[in-house]
Order: C-alpha cells, then sequence, then structure tokens
C-alpha cells in the first residue's frame, strides 16, 4: 500500500475553550487531489495551517513522508516544500508582481536577479498571466491576484529542490469570483496538476460546489471537530449520509445547526 505523504495523527486544537479540532487523524497520498469541506468555522483553514507547519496542535502529531515533524513555525525543516494558497492572496501591496511571486527567492537565495526575474516570468506564463511583472496588486482584478498568488505558490528554487513545494494547499480559492473566473482558476488547479506528470498533491479546501466537483479525486466532511465523512465526488451525489446531504442542499433543517 502507498505510503501516505502527510499524517495527521490525533491532531486537537483549540481556541479558548473552543475545541475545534478534536482528536482528527488524516492520511493525504501522494498525487492526490483532497478537499476539505464542511460549515463555516468547522476547522479547515485551521488544519491547513497546522498542515503547512503556520500553526502548532495542541496534541498530536505530523509526519511527512513517514517522519515526526518537529519545528513549528518559525523552526519549521520538513523535508518537502509545502505551498499555501491563500483565500485573499495576501500579496505585499508595496511590491510589484514581479517582487511578490520572486519574493522568498530574491530575500534567501543567492540567484542573480536576473535569473529570479527569468524564474517569475516562466510562472506568470503558467498561469496565464504573462508580462504583468511590473504591475502592482492594486492593478490587478480579484481573480488575477489569486493567479498571481498561484504562481508565488509554485515558485521553485532551481538550487535547492527540497524548497520546491511538493504539496499545495488552497484556501478557498475560487471564493468570491463570478462562475467563469472560478472555472478559469479550477482549470488551472487540474493544469498545474497535470503539468507536474499528473502527480502533484494537493489539499483544497473550498464551499463553492463547482469548486469541489471540478478539483477533487477525494473528499472529507468535517464537522463538530471530527472527519464525519469521506468519499470521491460520486459518492458525494449518492450518500444518505445527512450532515452531507444537507450541506450540499443548503437545507436549514437537519444535523448542522445554521448560524446567523
Ligand atoms: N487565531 C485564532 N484565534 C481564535 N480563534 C480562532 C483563530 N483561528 C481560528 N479561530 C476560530 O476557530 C474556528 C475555526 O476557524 P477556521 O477558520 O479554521 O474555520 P473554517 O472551517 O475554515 O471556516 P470558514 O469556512 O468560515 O472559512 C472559528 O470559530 C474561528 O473563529
Amino acid at each position: 500500500m502507498t505510503e501516505p505523504l502527510i499524517q495527521l495523527k490525533g491532531i486537537s486544537k483549540a481556541f479558548g475553550n473552543n475545541v475545534i479540532l478534536d482528536r482528527v487523524d488524516l492520511s493525504i497520498y501522494p498525487c492526490e487531489a483532497l478537499s476539505i469541506i464542511g460549515p463555516s468555522g468547522t476547522g479547515k483553514s485551521t488544519i491547513l495551517r497546522i498542515i503547512a507547519g503556520l500553526l502548532a496542535p495542541d496534541e498530536g502529531e505530523v509526519y511527512i513522508q513517514g517522519e515526526r515533524r518537529k519545528g513549528w513555525v518559525d523552526d519549521l525543516a520538513d523535508p518537502i516544500g509545502i505551498g499555501m494558497v491563500f483565500q485573499n492572496a495576501a500579496l505585499f501591496d508595496s511590491l510589484t508582481v514581479d517582487e511578490n511571486v520572486g519574493f522568498l527567492l530574491y530575500q534567501h537565495s543567492k540567484l542573480p536577479r536576473r535569473r529570479i526575474r527569468q524564474l517569475v516570468s516562466e510562472k506568470l506564463e503558467m498561469v496565464g498571466l504573462p508580462g504583468i511583472g511590473n504591475l502592482y496588486p492594486a492593478e490587478l482584478s480579484g481573480g488575477m491576484r489569486k493567479r498571481v498568488s498561484f504562481a508565488r505558490a509554485i515558485m521553485a528554487n532551481p538550487e535547492d529542490p527540497k524548497a520546491s513545494p511538493e504539496v499545495l494547499l488552497y484556501d478557498e480559492p475560487t471564493a468570491g469570483l463570478d462562475p467563469i473566473a472560478s472555472t478559469v482558476i479550477e482549470d488551472l488547479i487540474r493544469d498545474l496538476q497535470a503539468a507536474q506528470g499528473g502527480c502533484s498533491t494537493y489539499v483544497m479546501v473550498t464551499h463553492q460546489q463547482s469548486t469541489i466537483r471540478r478539483t477533487s479525486d477525494r473528499i472529507i466532511f468535517l464537522y463538530g471537530g471530527k472527519i464525519q465523512w469521506e468519499g470521491s465526488v460520486a459518492d458525494s451525489e449518492s450518500t444518505d449520509h445527512q450532515a452531507v446531504q444537507q450541506f450540499f442542499s443548503g437545507n436549514i433543517d437537519g444535523p448542522i445547526q445554521a448560524f446567523g
């Protein structure tokens, strides 16, 4: 059986008295496209931040390629790169697109600036935005900003293959986009996967049904601090799991409590 690339074992996380994750076990396998779905506030982004190493759990362990992760946040020393595409694109407004996409290489590599600019151009081309390196984030639409954020997430240092992201984490990459712009982003996510020989691994958090359908090989449903259900897109359409049915139908009545 294939070894998981990333494994969460008994992960718990509370904010104050609010227990968000309650002994969650989750395996992410090489080459898979995994989506984490569930109602708002259920801890999906919290799981992503823990996988990325940006947040330490209160309990439990994370294994990367079978080895237990030791450091967190500033001490992180994972054997593989894990890139995150944030919901709000998280670009630096005072830097150009080129400086944003090449940020880590400009700051931390010894590559000549000319070489970094060339790598940035290649990535911008991959996300369908050639020639915009001199623009500032404020000059871009929301969809363009998300694509620039992708370009930054997939940026690799050719001199340090370990720094290349082997796993991408997408936090609501299509939130707030119109259906056509969402399709462009969903295609891009699958195209990027195919560009790496069809074998790149990503974890997606999304509420958009089209994004769930079009970008997931496997779905897990998180609610009440636990993984309550998992299956394929086809399984999600035929399941008799009441909370999953309610989630997809948007029905107010059911086991999931509606807020607001
Ligand atoms: N740094 C923090 N401090 C305090 N509470 C937090 C913090 N981060 C998250 N939370 C709380 O943890 C809960 C889970 O948040 P999280 O963002 O993981 O949910 P989510 O499932 O991604 O939600 P959504 O679908 O609305 O984006 C929420 O109640 C949130 O308010």
